[in-house]
């Protein structure tokens, strides 16, 4: 082994490797510190006496340690704004960016924020630890959103947010102010459907048998008497930051200004941290230290490391590598950067269902519903496609549906050599990939549907969202003149993990011959085949035959 000197004049050839690293806080500039890579981002928070993110879970389930992270991203030349959770975020992984924690938002002091307190008077807030999590993942959906959001979206906002005490009734109640709320929905309902005695609530604007008497201006839900409500709903003028001093913090200019740095930071224990800006300095790195873990969201090595206590040398954070983030359309498919995140590959399917034409999207259109229940939005804002794929958890959500939708891998190893890899070949087992040490994944393409094949998850959990699979299943339905078949990659109760020797093959040529397709006959094939898992899940379901399916 050479000596440190040594070493490090190899590193330094090629990019200016910096140990520069900064960070605004709540609008307040920050200097990293090197020897801090072991840090989360809220181990650093708290310890500068910010304690308002509240530390749960750890793994990014529960999202009290939600805070707002906004950087300013050069191809669109915007400044982007997302709730993350500061519990898996490493602190470099901030580094020239803007972090916002509750303390940033508003407090009693300089006048609450009103979506504070709007929290507080729909008494969304009991134990209270919860809260600022809930507060900073609507402040980051309110500051990301260019019109007002819908009820759905606040929703979805929320689903990465845990709270124990409220039901969460109160939560949304004190959100949907915010939202654009179409009333027509609720008024112009027809008479048909309320039943006798009920009419719309112009309180709550939804059926109820609370009308007024006859002659009485007051209505009884506006005295938080009727319909089961204690709180009734302000409007977002009522609560227009009147009491709200402090103004909005605004994106850093510096930040704006600023050049990104190759970064090569260390922490505890002799732990190297790089951020390296381009491809080939990354392969390089990967050369010289090829069991170096690759970063994005840290979203599994970060659970791997602090609660699993796996210990790892040097990581390599890869979100800034270029080749790694592309999102390109081709008139074949969609090639995906492995660096790319959920959040992005998700609006980007959004838009191609609405552009293309039906055919070509069943893929698109099945990622997006899986992606419903991946996770919360924390998670989803920084997780990473390819982290997913590597990590080849059996538990991956989206796994078996690059399989079913004949996916192709490009891997790239450390001397520039390119390879292809079907998505079905690429997992060998148990969190066991087709890659040498020395390789990483370079991009994933996605090849649009053919007339007459047609792409369908399954995820069945404890709890909807936000959840670990017990059985997933991707399904692909393609439909000859001789007679279809089904085929089904999926995994079982976190047991097992099959890809190319489940390859599924349920072949059901009585019914579904092209002539005879229709929307309903494909949704029907996909029901008979969910079913079967569930049924056998239902009855002592591995046993009992489950594996005999799989295994089939
Ligand atoms: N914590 C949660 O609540 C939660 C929920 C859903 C999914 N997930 C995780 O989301 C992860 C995806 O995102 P992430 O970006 O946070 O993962 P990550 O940064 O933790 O990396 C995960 C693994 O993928 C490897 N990796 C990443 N990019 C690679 C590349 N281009 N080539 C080769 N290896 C690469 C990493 O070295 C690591 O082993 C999944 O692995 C999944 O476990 C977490
Ligand atoms: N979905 C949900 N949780 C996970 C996944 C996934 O695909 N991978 C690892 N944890």
């Amino acid at each position: 082994m050479g000596s440190l000197k040594n070493e490090e004049e190899i590193e330094l050839m090629g990019e200016e490797w910096t140990k520069e690293a900064i960070l605004y806080v709540n609008g307040v500039r920050k200097v990293l510190p090197d020897g801090l890579a072991h840090l989360t981002l809220i181990e650093y928070l708290r310890d500068i006496g910010l304690t308002g993110t509240k530390l749960g879970c750890g793994e990014g389930g529960c999202g009290a340690c939600t805070v707002m992270v906004s950087h300013y991203d050069k191809k669109s030349k915007k400044c982007v704004h997302y709730a993350v959770n500061a519990c898996l975020a490493p602190l470099y992984s901030v580094e020239g960016m803007h972090v916002i924690t509750v303390e940033g938002v508003g407090n009693r002091k300089h006048g609450l924020h009103p979506i504070q307190e709007s929290f507080a008077r729909a008494h969304g807030s009991q134990c209270g630890f919860c809260t600022p999590g809930f507060i900073m993942s609507m402040y980051a959906l309110l500051r990301s959103s260019q019109t007002a959001p819908t009820e759905e979206q606040i929703e979805e906002c929320l689903a990465g947010n845990l709270c124990r005490c409220t039901g969460y009734r109160p939560i949304v109640d004190a959100f949907r102010v915010f939202s654009k709320t179409n009333d027509a929905v609720y008024t112009n309902m027809s008479s048909l459907s309320l039943k006798e005695g009920e009419f719309v609530c112009p309180s709550t604007g939804k059926p109820c048998s609370c009308r007024p008497e006859i002659g009485s201006n007051v209505h009884p839900c506006k005295e938080g008497v009727a319909c089961g409500r204690s709180y009734e709903p302000v409007s977002y003028s009522e609560i227009d930051g009147s009491t709200y001093t402090k103004k909005e913090l605004i994106f850093p200019p510096d930040l704006l200004l600023r050049k990104l740095n190759p970064l090569k930071l260390s922490g505890f224990g002799g732990l190297k941290w790089y951020r390296p800006l381009e491809l080939q300095h990354l392969l390089e790195l990967k050369l010289k230290y090829p069991d170096a873990k690759l970063l994005v969201g840290n979203t599994e090595v970060g659970i791997e490391m602090r609660l699993k206590r796996m210990q790892y040398q040097v990581l390599i954070s890869v979100t800034h590598v270029p080749e790694l983030n592309v999102l390109s359309v081709k008139d074949d498919g969609l090639e995906i950067g492995a660096a790319v995140r959920l959040t992005e590959l998700l609006k980007t399917f959004r838009k191609l269902v609405n552009e293309r034409p039906a055919d070509e999207t069943s893929s698109c259109k099945t990622f997006i519903e899986q992606l419903k229940w991946f996770a919360g939005t924390q998670i989803k804002n920084v997780a990473s496609v390819g982290g997913n794929i590597c990590t080849a958890s059996p538990i991956s959500d989206l796994n078996p549906l690059w399989m079913a939708s004949r996916a192709k891998f490009q891997i790239i190893d450390s001397k520039g050599n390119i390879r292809m890899a079907l998505a079905e070949d690429f997992f060998l087992g148990y969190r066991k990939v087709n890659m040498a040490s020395d390789e990483i994944l370079l991009s994933i393409f996605l090849p649009w549907t053919r007339r007459f094949e047609f792409v369908k998850e399954f995820k069945q959990a404890h709890r909807r969202e936000d959840d670990i699979a017990i059985v997933n299943a991707g399904m692909r339905v393609y439909l000859e003149e001789k007679g279809s078949r089904i085929d089904c990659f999926g995994c079982v109760n976190r047991l097992w993990w099959g890809c190319s020797s489940i390859y599924l093959c349920i072949e059901d040529k009585r019914i579904y011959h092209r002539q005879e397709l229709d929307a309903g006959a494909v949704a029907k094939c996909f029901e008979n085949l969910t079913s079967r898992y569930c049924d056998q899940r239902r009855c002592s379901w591995w046993d009992g035959g489950v594996s005999e399916i799989f295994n089939s």
